[in-house]
């Protein structure tokens, strides 16, 4: 796990082509005063007018309590859920009003998402497991090298044939994280990556994360762990 992993590229211009490589934003992720309420009469209010820029190179750690809404948040910025109020640009662009579609194929083409769950499909190798974003027909086979490298380096190398759901927790939480680098996204999105590894392993993860961020990829992550917090550039902490 000593080598960086392998770097991540700028983010897609939305507007022309959501799948091209453009180095055209200054910002991957602008949150403009986004709030997040929830209850039948918004009485929970979790987020209250939060700004927030991510541009290329930047760790960004999202803290708070548990349901403080880390996760709520993390959704919003993936382009998952909807803020109750505000806005939430993707390189520039408001993504109010984008249909799932478009929000899904840009998303594939920019954002490495890693929930909580870290879920992997039944029945299929860890290998194969992270070769589905390859998948239908794109690169599958090209890009294994990558993914059995990704494994390596994240502690897997031994369990690429294994069925990837007799991983334990902490394993297919480090499969999800190749997974999700893959085709080398220009923004992480990662919900507590540390959260089922021990110290050690949590540790390694976060120097991983840290050459990716200074090879110009974006994290934005929650977490509970203060070595995460500590690494991160920059920090907001919801109350
Ligand atoms: N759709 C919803 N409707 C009502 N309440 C919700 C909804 N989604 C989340 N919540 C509530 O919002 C709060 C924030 O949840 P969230 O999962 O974002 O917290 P978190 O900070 O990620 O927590 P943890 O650290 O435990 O994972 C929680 O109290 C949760 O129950």
């Amino acid at each position: 796990m000593s080598e960086p992993l392998l770097v991540g590229r700028a983010a897609p211009d939305p507007v022309t082509d959501p799948d091209s490589r453009a180095r055209s934003a200054p910002d991957l992720i602008t949150l403009d005063g986004v709030s997040l309420w929830f209850g039948p009469d918004q009485q929970i209010r979790i987020v209250e007018e939060l700004d927030l820029r991510v541009e290329p190179g930047q760790w960004h750690c999202i803290a708070g309590r548990s349901g403080s809404g880390k996760t709520s948040l993390l959704r919003v910025v993936a382009g998952l859920a909807e803020p109750s109020d505000g806005r939430v640009l993707w390189a520039g662009t408001s993504i109010s009003g984008w249909s799932e579609d478009r929000r899904a194929l840009y998303r594939r083409a920019t954002i490495g998402y890693v929930d909580q769950v870290s879920a992997v499909i039944p029945g299929f190798s860890t290998l194969e497991n992270v070769l589905m974003p390859a998948v239908p027909g794109r690169r599958a086979h090209a890009l294994t090298d990558r993914a059995a490298n990704l494994l390596g380096q994240l502690g897997l190398g031994d369990r690429t044939t294994l069925r990837a759901e007799l991983l334990s927790g902490g394993e297919r939480q480090r499969a999800a994280l190749a997974r999700a680098l893959l085709l080398e996204p220009p923004l992480l999105v990662l919900d507590e990556p540390t959260a089922s590894q021990d110290r050690a392993t949590a540790d390694r993860v976060i120097d991983q994360l840290a050459a990716l961020v200074d090879a110009g990829t974006a994290v934005i992550c929650a977490s509970h762990d203060p070595h995460v917090v500590a690494a991160a550039q920059t920090v907001t902490r919801l109350e």
